[in-house]
Order: C-alpha cells, then sequence, then structure tokens
C-alpha cells in the first residue's frame, strides 16, 4: 500500500457536522424532490496569477503528442496545420462552428459543458468539450492543457475514452473525444438494480483503469460514477483528468479535492493520495450496489468515513463484494488495499481470465455491432436527409402562404379586415412550465436543442424557479439536512425529451407540470427563436403542440388565396 506524504497546504473546509443521529435508512421519498443538488465548490489551493492571457481568434490545435512523458516541458506544441481542411481562417464562425454540428448538449461539470456533435468532414459523431469559462489567466490555461496531456496520454486504452484533438480558440479550450453512450450515474438512475456480475464487471474495468494512472504515480481524485462513462462496446471508461496530479513532480501543490461525496477522508487533512482514488472507487461501488444517494457532508458523510457503512442498505450484495468495499472504504488510508492488491481478488482474477479468454469473440461481437451500427447511422443520415429536405419546402411553402396572406389583409379595408381576422382561429397554447432559463441566467436557450435521446438538465445550474414547483432535481445534491440514509429512487423522473418536429420542437416531459393556461398566439418555437431568445420560454407537451399545429393548418387551409 503506498501513501505520500502530507503536505503543508491550507485548511480545507471541514464539512459541517451536525448531531450525530442514528441510521434510519429509510428509502428516499418524495419530499426529497425538494431539494436541489449543487456541486460543492471546489478549492483551489494554488495561488493564482491574474495575469490576463489571451488566445488568438484563429483556432489552433493543441498537442503533448511527441512530448517524452514527464519531462515537465510547460507548454505544448501548437501546430496551426493540424485542422480539418474545410476550416476558413477569415470566416467570422469558429472553428467548432465550421466544422461541427452541434446535436445536443449532454452534459456539464464544473470546468466544461459537453456537446453531441457531428463531424461535417467525416460526417461521424463526436462528443466536444469545450471550457465554460474564458481563460482568466496564463495559469488557469495551463490548467486546463493539463487535462489535454492526460486525455492523450491515455486515448487507445479501452477503459479510457477515446481522444481524437484539442484546439483553443478566442479564450477556449474545445476537446473532440468519442461519443460514449451515457455516464454511469445516468446508467444507476435508469437501470436501479445492477446485478453483481455487472458490478464485479464495473469495477474490473475501472481497476484497469486506474492501474494505468497510479502505475505513472498520478492521482485521478475526481473518480465518482459521473466521471466513468459507457462505451459502445459496454466497457467502462474513466474520463474527466481535469484534477489529475503527478504525486512525483511540481504539480503537486495545485492539487483539488474533488467532489465531496466521494471524497476521502484525508483529503481533509491535504494528504493526497492514491488511497483517496481507491476510497473514491469504494464510494463508487457503494452507491452501484445499494442505489444509495451519498451524503454531501453531515454526519452521514462522517459516518461513511470512519467505517460506519449502511448495512440495511448492503443486506442484498455479497460478502465478498461487501467486504471488499469495507475495506476500500478504510478510514485509514494506509488501510485500505492498492490496485494490485484488489485485482489479485479471486473473483476478479477469474473474471478477467475469463474475459481473455472470450477475447476473441468478444472482439467479434463488438465488430458486429459496430458494423451494424454504422450502417444503421447511414440509412439514419439517408432518413435525415430526406426529412429535412421534405421540412425545408413545408417551411417555404407555409412562409409563401403567410406573406401572401398578410400582403393579401394590408390591401383589403379596415373593416374587411376586421371581419376577416374575426374569422380566423386564434392559436392558443398552455404554458407548462417555464424552462431553467426563467431561473438561472447561466442556462442558455441552447441547453434545450434537441438531442436524438434523453436530453438532460444541466447537471450543475440549478432551475431556481423551480423550487417551487417541484419538479425538475439536478444530479449533485445539496446539503441536505436529513439524518438518514436514503435511496436514490425518486430521482429518475429528472429529465424530459425534446425532440425536433416540422413546426419546431416538441417537448415531452416525463414529468407533469401543474398546467397555467395562458393563450399565446402564434407563439410556435422554431430552432431559430430557440437559440436567438434571450426570454424564458415555454415548454409544451405533445398534445398541445398537436393542437396547436391543427389550428395552424386550419388557419392556413381557411384563408382565401
Ligand atoms: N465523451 C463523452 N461522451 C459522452 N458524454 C460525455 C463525454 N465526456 C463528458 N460527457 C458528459 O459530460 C459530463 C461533464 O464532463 P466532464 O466530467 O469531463 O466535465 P468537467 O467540467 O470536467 O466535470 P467535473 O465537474 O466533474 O470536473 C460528464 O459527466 C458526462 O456525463
Ligand atoms: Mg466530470
Amino acid at each position: 500500500m503506498t501513501t505520500e506524504s502530507a503536505l503543508p497546504l491550507p485548511r480545507l473546509p471541514v464539512p459541517d457536522i451536525r448531531a450525530e443521529v442514528a441510521f434510519q435508512h429509510s428509502q428516499k421519498q418524495n419530499e426529497r424532490l425538494q431539494e436541489y443538488r449543487l456541486r460543492p465548490p471546489k478549492l483551489r489551493l494554488a495561488n493564482r496569477s491574474h495575469s490576463s492571457t489571451s488566445t488568438s481568434t484563429t483556432a489552433h490545435a493543441i498537442s503533448f503528442r511527441g512530448e517524452s512523458d514527464g519531462n515537465g516541458k510547460a507548454l505544448p506544441e501548437l501546430d496551426a496545420n493540424a485542422l480539418s481542411g474545410s476550416y476558413d481562417r477569415s470566416m467570422n464562425e469558429t472553428y467548432f462552428e465550421q466544422c461541427f454540428t452541434r446535436l445536443a448538449k449532454i452534459g456539464e461539470g464544473s470546468f466544461g459543458e459537453v456537446f453531441k456533435v457531428r463531424s461535417k468532414e467525416d460526417g461521424r459523431m463526436y462528443a466536444i468539450k469545450m471550457s465554460k469559462e474564458l481563460y482568466r489567466s496564463e495559469h488557469y490555461r495551463q490548467e486546463r492543457l493539463e487535462e489535454v496531456r492526460r486525455y492523450e496520454q491515455f486515448s487507445g486504452h479501452a477503459n479510457f475514452v477515446q481522444f481524437y484533438r484539442a484546439w483553443e480558440q478566442n479564450d477556449r479550450l474545445y476537446m473532440q473525444m468519442e461519443l460514449c453512450r451515457e455516464s454511469l450515474d445516468r446508467y444507476l438512475v435508469r437501470r436501479r438494480d445492477i446485478p453483481e456480475e455487472t458490478i464485479w464487471n464495473i469495477l474490473l474495468d475501472l481497476l484497469l483503469a486506474l492501474k494505468n494512472l497510479h502505475d505513472r504515480n498520478l492521482i485521478h481524485l475526481d473518480i465518482k460514477l459521473d466521471n466513468v462513462l459507457i462505451g459502445d462496446d459496454d466497457s467502462c471508461k474513466l474520463a474527466d483528468f481535469g484534477l489529475v496530479i503527478d504525486v512525483d513532480r511540481a504539480n503537486r501543490h495545485q492539487a483539488t479535492e474533488g467532489d465531496s461525496r466521494y471524497m476521502a477522508p484525508e483529503i481533509l487533512q491535504g494528504k493526497f493520495s492514491k488511497a483517496a482514488d481507491i476510497f473514491s472507487l469504494g464510494v463508487a461501488m457503494l452507491e452501484l450496489s445499494c442505489f444509495l444517494e451519498l451524503p454531501h457532508n453531515g454526519p452521514l458523510w462522517q459516518q461513511l468515513r470512519s467505517g460506519v457503512l449502511p448495512h440495511d442498505f448492503m443486506k442484498n450484495i455479497s460478502p465478498e463484494l461487501e467486504t471488499l468495499i469495507r475495506q476500500m472504504m478504510s478510514p485509514e488510508p494506509e488501510a485500505r488495499p492498492t490496485v494490485d492488491e484488489i485485482l489479485s481478488h479471486k473473483k476478479l482474477v477469474s473474471l478477467l481470465e475469463r474475459r481473455n479468454r472470450w477475447r476473441l469473440i468478444i472482439k467479434m461481437k463488438q465488430t458486429i455491432r459496430r458494423s451494424r451500427k454504422a450502417a444503421w447511422s447511414k440509412l439514419c443520415n439517408w432518413k435525415q436527409m430526406i426529412f429535412s429536405f421534405v421540412t425545408s419546402i413545408l417551411t417555404t411553402f407555409i412562409h409563401r402562404e403567410a406573406v401572401s396572406n398578410r400582403r393579401r389583409r394590408t390591401l383589403d379595408s379596415p373593416m374587411q379586415q376586421q371581419v376577416k381576422d374575426k374569422q380566423l382561429p386564434m392559436i392558443s397554447m398552455r404554458l407548462h412550465a417555464l424552462t431553467p432559463t426563467a431561473g438561472n441566467n447561466r442556462n442558455t436557450p441552447i441547453e434545450f436543442l434537441p438531442g436524438e435521446n434523453y436530453l438532460h438538465l444541466s447537471q450543475q445550474s440549478t432551475p431556481i424557479n423551480f423550487a417551487t414547483h417541484n419538479k425538475i432535481v439536478n444530479s449533485t445534491p445539496v446539503n441536505h439536512n436529513n439524518h438518514s440514509f436514503r435511496s436514490r429512487k425518486d430521482l429518475t423522473k429528472t429529465s424530459f425529451r425534446a425532440v425536433e418536429n416540422d413546426c419546431g420542437i416538441e417537448y415531452l416531459p416525463d414529468i407533469q407540470y401543474s398546467p397555467a393556461a395562458i393563450s399565446r398566439p402564434n407563439s410556435f418555437l422554431s430552432l431559430d427563436d430557440l437559440e436567438q431568445s434571450s426570454q424564458p420560454f415555454i415548454l409544451l407537451d405533445k398534445s398541445s403542440l398537436q393542437e396547436c399545429r391543427k389550428k395552424l393548418f386550419t388557419q392556413l387551409d381557411n384563408s382565401p388565396i
């Protein structure tokens, strides 16, 4: 077991410790919906220099490839030619806008927003992580570039996210990566009861990833379900290298603590070691196997870090897994097993052997699945093209009709016009709820662009106005006053589906909003409306939208030509 010595660091905030209350282990009930989940603030331990920094308005590629591992070189090679040929530097649009079609926002963390995109160059789907904040100093920029270095370093390993390229433009960093299916956190919320065999497989994947990091004396410091992504081949991939530190190198003094729900207790004393990752992995396994809502702070937070685990929640897991989780979550870092020790657990050894035996068959299965997917996506491309073509013809037709109607109406006498207007049906729609834009100016309309999959609400920004409606819950918890462990069961209804249709966007909420009936004539939302609007806009349920659409077409049909 490896443990590094403590550093003389400023004191970290001590979690809120309230009166100790015995575990009640109740399953989480609906009243929990009142609480919104915020990511705990991150404390930076390094002094920041506030000198201004400015990257060029022209995109330039960032790569650390070719740089020998660990030589301490501070600045990356900037290769202006590494970006694709279709990029026109003379245009106002950024490289991102020119070369990719943004399809949906699929995630957000404290540093970046992640978008699902289609490359205009090769037609394939990717994930692009864009830094949320502009570079505020050269130091901040260097911190972001460190993540590129790590993604590049581990790209290619089956249990890390495949990395393609990174570039900077207008003081922002962009990283193009493999598009994963979903995060482990999302998977857990969707599946709830994960079979134990799957949990062992996930543990094995994460240990293989962690072994790669720890063998290079790197510590991840932000291991949590949200930072584990599920790839197309069903393997788990460790992502988000934003807090990685090298225990041998100078950047250890910049260590930043991760999410407090997964944080090892010794981090509070400024002890950053590989054992801290093991603790976080133990917490993640506990969450996976018990569907437990992890405490953010308070007495339950303390109990989990003093070796008292929620027995009621753990009664359904095998003694083997329970013992391992307990060992990984030992309060003393020295008592926790290392990655290699865990990997020598007989269950994991046999799993690995089985994987090796079946490797060829697994590879074949993956190839078949990939080619099936590629064929399907080609077909979808065709379908999409036909759909766009029909939509554009329809839009042009509707637009022409509307213009000619308006022209005709202006030619009519005021009296005639009034009569006609009276006969025209009003298009009205019911307001079901405001989007989070109304409550939180950090959300932009782009967050509600249609996605092909579930459009997960921003994980970090809380729709404040929604607090009164109690309907949307973010994925990171706020401090809660409850003194008993809770299950995550009622956190599942947190998303709504948005689909594009021929008239604009339909939002199909999974949740029922209290309907407030208002009338807003002619209020169709188009993609352009959404992108340009700085106003809060409205969500419609499917039937209201269909009703509106029907009325619109009736209106068009009734209009005199
Ligand atoms: N390659 C990807 N494919 C699919 N989804 C992704 C991908 N990368 C990131 N995401 C989603 O975006 C979310 C945020 O990404 P990431 O964790 O890298 O951002 P961050 O700002 O560094 O987060 P943190 O707050 O954890 O430091 C992830 O939790 C995940 O749900
Ligand atoms: Mg993250």
